[in-house]
């Protein structure tokens, strides 16, 4: 197994959040809810989404709801959030921001 990174201090944590407002601190992970512009947009993002994972081998909680996905990302290895979490959303954000460009919003 790879070596994990150390948990981020809550200090860290709120620093980090300073430049992801979209993302909440829910019970010691970090999550995003985006409505979609449709329903396959949405799978669409979430397939984007899973090959980032992949890359990072990192993989997010994912909850699909018609057009609301929710990324909920934490390493579980590390029993909280590491800098991979903080990384993570950000890619999220600009895949995000890629298809909110792609269809106009
Ligand atoms: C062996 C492999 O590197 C680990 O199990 C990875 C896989 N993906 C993971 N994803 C997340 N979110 N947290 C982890 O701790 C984690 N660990």
């Amino acid at each position: 197994m790879a070596d994990r990174p150390d948990p981020l201090t809550a200090d860290q944590i709120a620093e980090g959040l300073r430049g992801l407002p979209e993302w909440a601190l829910v019970d010691g992970a970090i999550r995003r809810t985006v409505t979609a512009p449709s329903f396959l947009a949405g799978i669409e993002l979430v397939r984007q989404v899973a090959e980032v994972a992949e890359g990072m081998d990192h993989h997010p909680d994912i909850d699909i709801r018609w057009r609301r996905v929710t990324f909920t990302l934490s390493t579980h290895d590390a029993g909280g959030l590491t800098f991979l979490d903080l990384e993570q959303a950000r890619l999220v954000d600009g895949l995000v921001a890629d298809l909110t460009a792609a269809h106009g919003a």
